[in-house]
């Protein structure tokens, strides 16, 4: 046979053997549904094997997981309450999740975001964890949402869904998720936890409150504490993301165990749960009430003065010749003898890292004008008290505010100077070994 024969030939029966191969498919397929007619559902048998320990539980049983199958479930936010609940959906089979996260996985994700890897650090969360579901679940369908949800995308994007966990980060998306809620007319699982504490309830589900009826002003800009400041510990959002997915469950089973109208609060601290019992719906709502005059999505940064992110704007709360910079520092560190340099940090974040020699008076305490005679006695201890004083922080945010403070109240007339970027700019231009968190 010549060479151009063979080739035909064999083309001729991988397309026969292709054929045979659908046609298999096909015969698969009917007998699937001989079977699940004959048994009065449509599961195959590949998943009754497979979801066998849950099908066994008499809550969930055949009818759950055929509830599971035909769910649709949208996750905003793949980090420390996105991830868990992510996982657990997909465990158990939840036919078609969605995941959306504009941001991408950084190495401090990593202690308490546990379907992102070290190798995919910088690059998208939603990519990494949709990979990370369809290896623990190939037979579900994963929509991968790289985006920031934000006015013009929210309804688009949720209505293809029948549950939304919320499981972001900041007063921004939570009011726009809140109203995309009810214009779609989708319930709500609504998460947070920070440091030891956790808090889960569920809104907009069957005449039940929104989060707009409990909470109908925002939050004064820069009180929400964040995982980025006050840090998280690993099991604690993953107990609440782990719970906002036996929520979403609930939902899809209609179940009484939905936490409509009531708030658990989890203190991981004292290994405690609390329900409290929320209030109802408010008639005067401006998005679910009687007259609502929200009925469109509107301007959620603007609303709450505050970045749908919990990235770090900087202030700029001083004059120019109230600042010095980071080499500035490094001058007066060397020439001046022993500057008195002031540490506005908490301690936990001093006993982390500190610059030699430096001070910690925390801002709080200056806030509280409790620090007052600390201050002094550090001042007259110096070698040379008439020298200005240096305050840094983290980033450089905190240490202005201690110095407007302080110079408001001419505390022994000395001259305190803020040092710009904090110790974050004096890792990057002055000594590199020095720790970033
Ligand atoms: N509007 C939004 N659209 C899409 N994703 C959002 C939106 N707002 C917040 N997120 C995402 O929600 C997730 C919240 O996760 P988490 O609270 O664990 O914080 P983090 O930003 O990952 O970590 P850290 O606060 O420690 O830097 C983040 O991945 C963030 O990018
Ligand atoms: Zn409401």
């Amino acid at each position: 046979m010549d060479a151009l024969n063979f080739l035909s030939k064999k083309e001729e029966v991988e397309k026969e053997i292709n054929e045979l191969k659908s046609q298999i498919e096909e015969k698969k397929r009917v007998l699937e549904t001989l079977v699940s007619n004959q048994n009065k559902h449509n599961l195959t048998n590949w998943e009754i094997s497979r979801y066998s320990r849950q099908i066994l539980v008499p809550n969930i049983g055949i009818k759950g997981q055929e509830s599971f199958k035909n769910g649709k479930v949208l996750i905003i936010g793949a980090g420390g309450l996105g991830c868990p609940a992510a996982q657990y959906l997909a465990g158990c089979g939840i036919g078609h999740i969605g995941l959306v996260d504009y941001d991408e996985v950084e190495e401090n994700n990593l202690h308490r975001q546990l379907l992102h890897q070290e190798n995919s650090i910088g690059t998208s969360k939603v990519r990494s964890a949709a990979q990370a579901l369809r290896s623990i679940n190939s037979h579900i369908k994963v929509d991968e949402y790289p985006v920031q949800l934000n006015s013009l995308n929210a309804i688009q994007i949720m209505q293809s869904y029948s549950v939304v966990i919320d499981a972001s980060d900041n007063p921004s998306t939570r009011y726009l998720v809140n109203d995309a809620c009810i214009m779609t007319k989708l319930p709500l699982v609504s998460g947070s936890a920070v440091g030891m504490e956790g808090q889960l309830t569920v809104y907009n589900y069957k005449g039940g409150p929104c989060y707009r009826c409990l909470f109908p002003d925002p939050p004064p800009p820069n009180t929400v504490s964040n995982c980025g400041d006050a840090g998280v510990l690993g099991p604690v959002p993953g107990v609440i993301g782990t719970m906002q997915a036996l929520q979403a469950i609930h939902i899809l089973l209609e179940s009484e165990g939905v936490l409509s109208s009531k708030l658990l609060l989890f203190d991981g601290a004292d290994t405690k749960f609390r329900t409290v019992k929320l209030r109802g719906k408010s008639a005067g709502c401006v998005v679910c009430g009687e007259n609502p005059t929200i009925t469109r999505l509107i301007d959620y940064e603007q609303f709450c003065g505050a970045p749908a992110n919990d990235k770090h704007a900087a202030v700029n709360l001083l004059k120019p010749e109230e600042r010095i910079t980071v080499s500035e520092l490094r001058t007066a560190l060397k020439e001046k003898g022993k500057p008195v340099v002031i540490d506005v940090r908490s301690k936990t974040e001093f006993d982390i890292c500190r610059l030699p020699g430096s001070v910690n008076i925390p801002l709080a305490d200056i806030e509280k004008q409790s620090a007052q005679n600390t201050l002094k006695s550090v001042i007259s201890k110096s070698p040379n008290p008439n020298e200005p004083v240096y305050v840094i922080c983290r980033r450089g945010n905190d240490s202005q505010k201690a110095v407007k403070k302080l110079r408001e109240l001419m505390l022994l007339n000395q001259d305190f100077f803020d040092v710009r970027g904090g110790l974050h700019a004096w890792a990057r231009d002055i000594d590199h070994t020095f720790p970033i968190y």
